[in-house]
């Protein structure tokens, strides 16, 4: 299961790219923020990023203005690795080499057309293990530092 999740100023971004994932036959799981009424995102992003962490979900989608609030809460969560994403390469590779299980997008950087791409780019790519792996690790390790 696939979480999403966004403050205010990404609650309509979220809807259109729920809708994608609708046509792609993925369901999403919606931790809010559900209304335009001014939200703080930390709360949203412990929220939903706690779900992948219980392993009630396995990634999540997190969407704010610029994707930098989002993304700097996430990865202060144990065992979220988040990249925040402007573009497809990056998205993709943050699943190839660094197995993220976070993307975070800006809805007031991107484009929905861009967002939708960006979102496909990181769901269809896979973690390519081997030399990666080790980093991962290394990644894992500095969380008990
Ligand atoms: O955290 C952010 C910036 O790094 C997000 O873009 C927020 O959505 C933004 O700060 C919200 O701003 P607002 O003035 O409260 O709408």
């Amino acid at each position: 299961m696939l979480a999403i999740c966004s403050d205010h100023a990404g609650v309509d971004l979220k809807e259109i790219i729920k809708a994608h994932l609708a046509e792609r036959g993925i369901e999403a799981k919606d931790f809010g923020t559900y209304t335009k009424e001014s939200v703080d995102y930390p709360d949203i992003a412990e929220k939903a990023c706690g779900a992948v962490v219980s392993g009630e979900c396995d990634k999540v989608i997190l969407i704010c203005g610029t994707g930098i609030g989002m993304s700097i809460c996430a990865n202060k969560i144990k065992g979220i690795r988040c990249c925040a994403c402007s573009d497809t390469y990056s998205a993709r590779l943050s699943r190839n080499h660094n197995d993220a299980n976070a993307l975070a997008i800006g809805a007031r950087v991107l484009g929905d057309e861009l967002a939708k791409d960006i979102v496909d780019s990181f769901l269809n790519a896979e973690f390519m293990g081997g030399k990666h792996l080790k980093r991962v690790e290394k990644i894992n390790a500095l969380e008990n530092k």
